[in-house]
């Protein structure tokens, strides 16, 4: 199951900076003394966005444990859970540290440490000396069900499973387990098709060829296509499905000649302006479905990300991370 922090929530004043990719957003704590112990209610208050700063999620930038990184990104989702990556985030992490002379911005690169492994990180600079971009190598893919995690035996329990299909297709030759797409069915109907692909955290992506096959009472108005469709509905649906024993981040994407569009609802935020790791995953759902070629722009409402998926099976994502603004915030 997801994991909600322990923090006992530390009374006090505390600096912080608002970041955001593409518009997922985040408040950023330096938490290099490891003396902040934030609790569950502290970060649902923080990123409540009429009683608090409003965010996605809060990012604590802690010392490095592992050998070789430059920071620990520390993860927590809207809903105070734990996640092991974000891709926005780590952009923004990236900026923070370099902005702010952490880093060395002469370096061009640095090694970021998450709850998912070390993510290494290049980027350029603007003309007024600050982060601009971030290529982050996000790893390869896991397709493996068991390790995404998928269940599908407590789906079925649930007479939720349609189908289940083990090869999306042969893993271009590739050593390793094919994709599993599980069919699951949907109160009232239809079916979606969901591609497991964890890119350090789970992601489920439904890969839409035809809007107008769907039912009317899936779109919220006007014609029928991915901005009118209810995402908030079907995404929340399928977040805590008994498919997805630790939930799942979910994605609805359309492949065109202008790239991939997508939206996602987010595991423990709702939807989101953007989602980095559920961009890689959609790429990768996309290439393996045979709908993409293994690099291309995903279009997200907040703006678009670069993905390659490259022969060492590693996935580089490139796009923007901004800084809001800063301020001080009583917990
Ligand atoms: N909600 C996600 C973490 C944030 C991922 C997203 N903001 C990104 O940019 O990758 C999860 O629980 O796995």
């Amino acid at each position: 199951m997801t994991m909600e922090i322990t923090g006992a929530g530390v009374a006090g004043r505390y600096p912080f900076a608002k970041l955001h990719g593409l518009g997922n957003d985040f408040v950023f704590f330096d938490d290099r003394d490891e003396t902040m112990d934030v609790s569950v209610d502290q970060v649902k208050r923080l990123c409540d966005r009429r009683f608090g700063i409003g965010a996605d999620g809060v990012i604590l930038v802690r010392p490095a444990r592992l050998e070789g990184c430059d920071g620990l990104m520390y993860y927590i989702n809207a809903d105070g859970t734990l996640a092991q990556m974000c891709g926005n985030g780590v952009r923004c992490f990236a900026k923070y540290v370099v902005d702010r002379g952490i880093v060395d911005a002469a370096r061009g690169s640095l090694t970021v440490e998450t709850l998912a492994g070390p993510r290494a990180i290049r980027f350029t600079m603007d003309e007024a000396g600050r982060l601009a971009t971030a290529q982050v190598d996000m790893g390869a893919p896991v397709l493996e069900a068991a390790e995404v995690p998928l269940n599908a035996a407590a789906a079925d329990e649930a007479a939720t499973v349609v189908a289940e299909d083990r090869a999306a297709r042969p893993c271009d030759g590739q050593t390793r387990s094919c994709a599993t797409t599980l069919t699951l069915a949907y109160p009232g109907g239809p079916s979606f098709a969901f591609v497991g692909v964890s890119m350090g955290n789970p992601h489920a992506v439904c890969l839409i060829d035809d809007w107008e096959a769907l039912p009317a009472h899936l779109f919220k108005g006007g014609e029928k296509s991915l901005e009118t469709f209810d995402v908030d509905a079907v995404g929340a649906y399928f977040e805590s499905h008994p498919a997805f024993p630790e939930k799942t981040n979910v994605e609805f994407a359309c492949v065109d000649d202008s790239g991939i569009a997508m939206r996602v609802f987010e595991r423990g935020c709702g939807e989101t302006m953007a989602c980095g790791t559920g961009a890689c995953a959609t790429l990768v759902a996309a290439a393996l479905t045979e709908r993409s070629e293994r690099e291309n722009d995903v279009h997200l409402r907040g703006g678009t990300l670069h993905i390659l998926w490259d022969e060492t099976d590693h996935v580089i994502m490139t796009g923007p991370a901004e800084e809001a603004f800063i301020g001080e915030v009583e917990l």
